[in-house]
């Protein structure tokens, strides 16, 4: 006999259904949603209510989700003091992670310069099932900020636990598929870096640190942060390191050279590498280009610092 199930084997979204039964004119579907959003769930759900409602003898339809358990690990980015390029260094990170294939989320929880929505060109307000906020889609990456909480140009002159309150509401975002989730820090070493820390409890960091003298006194305040709060510290990365005059290409080195990775040399740290100064980055990053995304020197230099923060969490998660 025809099983009156069959129509259901060329629908759009055949391929997700895990299973399907038919008793006393109620159809019971199984469908799995690895990789949706809550929107996203929800409509398939009405897609399936609505087709399967039209097929003959068909008098209800329920539908049940599964899905493959995500494990996911939180990485912070952090940095003893502003200006680094630690939210430039967390964008161009993310991009690079996701071209080698991680499914990767970003949590701007800088509140006082939330920027990756500039960097990223991805200014718009997040969608909300519920209470639960939705990543947005910025190339590749899925993106929360607590700049698309408040108005733009509002200064967050927010306490430790008020900062730590509405970057909740971006961790226990609807991150999906998202395996590796980096969290770009707001700059400096006081209550609020630790109560954020403490409230993303994440499984490693990396701190970006100029070759400046002060800024790597400032980092290694930030290395004695991670540490208080228990959070293994993956790496030290170098920004702004050297200086390739664009007219004449000469090299040189403004902020002295290889302070860092002395530094995480003596402190027993891995040195993730260094990125330098240049005019073409930030250019094409004020204008929400990030260059990992970009062919060129700076895309291969991102891959390489992503491919070495990925050995520094096998090798963490091996020890
Ligand atoms: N390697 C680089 N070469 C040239 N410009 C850079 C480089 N890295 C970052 N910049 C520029 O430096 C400025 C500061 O960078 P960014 O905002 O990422 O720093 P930050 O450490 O996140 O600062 P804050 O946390 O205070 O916002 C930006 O204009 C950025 O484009």
């Amino acid at each position: 006999m025809n099983d009156p199930l069959n129509p259901l084997d060329s629908h759009l979204h055949a391929a997700r259904i895990r299973a399907k039964k038919l008793v006393d004119g109620v159809v019971s579907l199984i469908v799995d949603v690895t990789g949706l959003d809550a929107l996203e769930r929800r409509a398939l759900k009405e897609d399936f209510e609505q087709s399967v409602g039209a097929l003959p003898d068909v008098e209800g339809v329920r539908v049940g989700f599964t899905e493959e358990k995500v494990e996911r690990r939180m990485i912070a980015i952090g940095s003893g003091k502003g200006g680094v390029g630690k939210s430039t260094m967390s964008a161009n990170l993310a991009i690079a992670l996701a071209r080698l294939g991680h499914k990767v989320g970003l949590i701007d929880a800088d509140i006082y310069g939330p920027s990756q929505p500039r960097l990223l060109d991805a200014q718009v307000k997040p969608k909300a099932e519920g209470k639960t906020l939705i990543p947005v889609d910025a190339q590749g990456v899925k993106m929360l900020s607590v700049g698309q909480l408040v108005e733009p140009g509002t200064a967050l002159a927010w306490r430790g636990p008020m900062a730590a309150g509405a970057v909740n509401q971006l961790i226990e975002a609807d991150w999906g598929d998202a395996e590796l989730i980096l969290i770009d820090l707001p700059p400096g070493t006081g209550d609020v870096q630790l109560s954020l820390i403490q409230k993303a409890r994440p499984e490693g960091a990396v701190i970006v640190s100029t070759p400046q003298d002060l800024a790597l006194i400032d980092a290694t305040r930030a290395i004695d942060l991670f540490g208080k709060t228990g959070v293994p510290v993956l790496g030290l990365i170098e920004n702004m390191a050297g200086y390739a005059c664009p007219h004449c290409g000469e090299a040189s080195d403004p902020f002295g050279q290889g302070g860092a990775e002395a530094e995480a040399k003596a402190r027993d740290i891995p040195f993730l590498g260094r990125l330098p100064l240049s005019a073409s980055l930030r250019e094409a990053s004020d204008a929400g280009r990030p260059p990992a995304g970009e062919e060129g020197p700076a895309q291969d230099a991102f891959e390489a610092l992503a491919r070495a923060l990925l050995d520094a969490l096998g090798s963490q998660a091996a020890g």
